[in-house]
């Protein structure tokens, strides 16, 4: 590794509490940059945020920092910083990146026996795609500041669930102008641990072992940390408080965990909303404008996930209709093709996977295309796939009217009616795993 980069990776979050998942993250994302040949990384630092962040559950930092440091006592490279939570206020995560840096330059200039070809060390900020997906949230983070964060450090994002960070990069102008300066890490494991699902557990007096280090969780049991009333610790008193950063936590938690339906809503328009609870980087103004921001929040329902077919009505009636020839009508109707989605906001990858043949989309809610039918019954349509609250309305226009699907969650169930005209089929899809009663006449048409 001589004459490689030193670099240090700063993890800033809550760590309420600290999982096993966040210290993989620091595994990861080393490996990932030695892999460039460019970096040598030298240490890891978790910094947990500051009491006055004020988010909902959060308790005292010094039982977070004390958690972070059992967990980390089988580590011999990460450690804990208590800086950013000793300060008085909420800290900006670009001033607790300077703050390091700054030390650790000092340390660097001040060390006597550094080889004399030694570079100085850089720093950089290691996150989950959940946190880079907040670099989004209007108002939330001050552009200047990620400018900071990505240009001038530079960050190392984990993948997390089915969040596609590269999009992320591609859909901003400022990410994709420091393409360079992000690194992606892909955690092929995939790794579900969320510091709110822990919580969850232990105030149902579930077990969390294996999710936290047995350190912790003993640590947990002996100062009685996450209970119900810790849980309402910084929750809303009133309803129509409501700041930028709740909007942006419940965002996050949303696109990370959401099976469907969740809404974000606000009610009032232009009234101004300020916390007492937090400090704000910004008092968020709820005007007409920034109203329709918050509107793009919305999730819809999530339909990510491999969905194994389990019915299929009236289907070789429909392509039968269609004129596909009758020897693809046998094959297509004894197959059970399952259903691969991944859904990216708005953006979504289907693909119909058979033993026969493989038939993909790939589209954005709200946005023409053409839509090419090979393999299907040949034809071309343009496509247009929209919201009806959460279902996906597909119209295909083209040489068969009233040609097009809908697509709905049921509970576990993804359903799907295509028609056109006067002919339908139902086809009806379940999460492997899950045990499905087929109750065929709830879903005849
Ligand atoms: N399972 C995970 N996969 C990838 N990144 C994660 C995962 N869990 C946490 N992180 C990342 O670790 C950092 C600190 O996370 P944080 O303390 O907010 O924990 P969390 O599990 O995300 O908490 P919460 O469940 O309350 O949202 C963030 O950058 C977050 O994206
Ligand atoms: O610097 C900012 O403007 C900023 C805006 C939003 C969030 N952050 C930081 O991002 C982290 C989010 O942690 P969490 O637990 O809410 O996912 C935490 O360390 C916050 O201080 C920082």
């Amino acid at each position: 590794m001589a004459g490689r980069i030193p670099l240090v990776l700063l993890a800033c979050g809550s760590f309420n509490p600290i999982t096993h998942q966040h210290m993989r993250l620091f595994e990861l994302a080393r490996d990932h940059m030695h892999q460039t040949g460019v970096y040598r990384v030298v240490a890891g630092i978790v910094s947990p945020v500051g009491d006055d962040y004020g988010k909902q559950g959060l308790v005292a930092s010094k039982h977070r920092l004390a958690m972070a440091r059992l967990a980390l006592q089988s580590s011999d490279w990460v450690s804990v910083d208590d800086w950013e939570s000793q300060q008085a206020d909420w800290t900006e995560t670009v001033v607790t990146m300077r703050y390091h840096y700054n030390r650790i330059a000092a340390q660097y200039h001040n060390s006597k026996n550094l080889p004399t070809s030694s570079d100085a060390p850089q720093l950089k900020l290691l996150c989950g795609a959940d946190f880079m997906d907040t670099f989004k949230v209007p108002d939330l983070w001050r552009d200047d500041h990620v400018e900071e964060v990505v240009g001038r450090f530079g960050l190392v994002c984990v993948s997390r669930g089915s969040l596609q960070p590269d999009r992320a990069i591609h859909e901003s102008d400022l990410l994709s102008r420091h393409q360079q300066n992000v690194f992606l890490v892909r955690e092929w494991v995939h790794n579900e641990i969320s510091a709110t699902e822990v919580r969850r557990a232990l105030r149902r007096g579930q077990s969390v072992k294996y999710l936290l280090p047995d350190s912790v969780i003993d640590y947990i049991k002996e100062h009685n940390l996450y209970t119900h009333n810790s849980e309402t610790k910084n929750k809303d008193s009133s309803d129509d408080v409501i700041t930028w950063r709740d909007i942006a936590s419940k965002f996050a938690m949303m696109a990370r965990n959401s099976r469907g339906g969740e809404t974000v809503s606000i009610t009032e328009k232009n009234k101004e909303f300020t916390s007492n609870r937090i400090k704000m980087p910004v008092v968020a103004i709820l005007s007409e404008q920034t109203h329709s921001s918050v509107e793009c929040l919305k999730m819809t329902a999530d339909y990510n996930g491999y969905w194994k077919m389990i019915s299929n009505e009236n289907f070789e009636e429909y392509l039968k209709a269609l004129d596909v020839n009758v020897a693809i009508r046998k094959i297509a109707t004894l197959l059970k093709p399952d259903k691969d989605i991944t859904q990216n906001g708005d953006h979504f990858i289907i693909k119909t996977l058979s033993t026969f043949r493989n038939y993909n989309m790939d589209f954005v809610v709200g946005e023409e295309f053409e839509e090419d039918l090979s393999g299907v019954d040949d034809r071309k349509c343009m496509t247009t796939i929209t919201w009806d609250g959460d279902k996906l309305v597909c119209v295909q226009k083209g040489e068969i009217e009233g040609r097009g699907w809908t697509h709905w969650i049921e509970r576990d169930e993804l359903h799907l009616v295509g028609q056109f005209s006067c002919i339908s089929f139902v086809m009806w899809y379940s999460l492997p795993g899950m045990i499905v009663l087929h109750r065929a006449a709830t879903y005849q048409k």
